[in-house]
């Protein structure tokens, strides 16, 4: 079986406040998600999201269904989101090939019984994936970085200088909750959604990459007046509940995704919080 699962249960941010460094980590950090040959993925109760990585080798690796679905077949009331981080690859839905490169996303809708991840000329793609629960079927779509929604924030001066490139949303693809899209710091910028907001009607996840070796990404999270932080390593994900803060803070530029499902589909629903107001 070269698919594996772990379960994640959602938390009270009163307990939180209690976690010490491990139980954090426990709870909200996923660390090794790319194994040779193998699928691997935490089903998390934050927004029933799943979040995950398919490494194929040789042979092709199926996206197939786990236990805590009761489902005849992975896609059977979800939808997914698929970017890869790694070299060239495939990634098959029913009888149709889709090649993606690098930074390059695909969206397949409810109801594909058949999702399977493939190398493409002997090289290894790194498909980084999150799914939500879809109360509709709609058509699988390729996203290439040409066709995403670009958006600059930030600036040089205040380290916080970064691009957005909204791939998976409804103004690009039709989508029943999922929304994805990866937001690259500038050289010298190292701080990401700052200033913070949270938004209580969905959750997201964040997957830190292109975090230069010896250096890391120090994420942060909890009430905007109680938060907590956690170290992370490239190609490492990081769940972050509705009520939480999700930002951080590098030791160099690095790029990331954001995956978030929820109640709208409206990515500009944030609750800003004042950088003075953090605790
Ligand atoms: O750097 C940023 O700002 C982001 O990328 C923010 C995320 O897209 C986000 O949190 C959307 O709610
Ligand atoms: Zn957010």
């Amino acid at each position: 079986m070269s698919v594996n699962y772990t379960v994640r249960y959602a938390t009270n941010p009163e307990d939180v406040k209690s976690y010490g460094t491990e139980r954090l980590r426990e709870d909200f950090l996923i660390e090794n998600l790319f194994e040779d040959g193998e699928i691997n993925m935490v089903y998390s109760f934050y927004g029933r999201q799943i979040v995950g990585g398919a490494k194929p080798g040789s042979s092709a690796l199926e996206l197939e269904t786990i236990d805590p679905l009761k489902a005849n077949f992975f896609l059977e009331r979800r939808e997914l989101g698929i970017i890869n981080v790694g070299e060239p690859g495939i990634v098959k839905v029913g009888d149709t090939e889709y090649e993606i490169d690098f930074k390059e996303a695909i969206y397949v809708g409810r109801g594909e019984e058949e999702v399977s991840f493939h190398q493409k000329d002997g090289k290894q793609p790194l498909f980084y994936f999150n799914s939500a629960p879809a109360h509709q079927a709609y058509p699988t779509k390729k996203i290439s970085q040409d066709e995403a929604e670009i958006v600059e924030l930030g600036s040089l001066e205040t380290a916080n200088h970064r691009v957005i490139r909204k791939l998976i949303v409804n103004s690009i693809v039709d989508t029943c909750q999922l929304q994805m899209g990866m937001t690259q710091l500038e050289t010298g910028s190292v701080w990401n959604t700052m200033p913070a907001h949270v938004h209580n009607r969905r959750m997201e996840a964040y997957f830190y990459f292109e975090v230069p070796d010896e250096q890391a990404v120090c994420h942060f999270m909890g009430e905007p007046d109680n938060t907590r932080h956690i170290w992370m390593k490239n190609n490492q994900a990081v769940l972050s509940p509705p009520w939480s803060i999700h930002c951080g803070s590098g030791t160099s530029n690095y790029t990331f995704i954001w995956a978030m499902n929820g109640e709208n589909l409206d990515y500009g629903d944030m609750d800003h919080v004042e950088i003075q107001d953090l605790k």
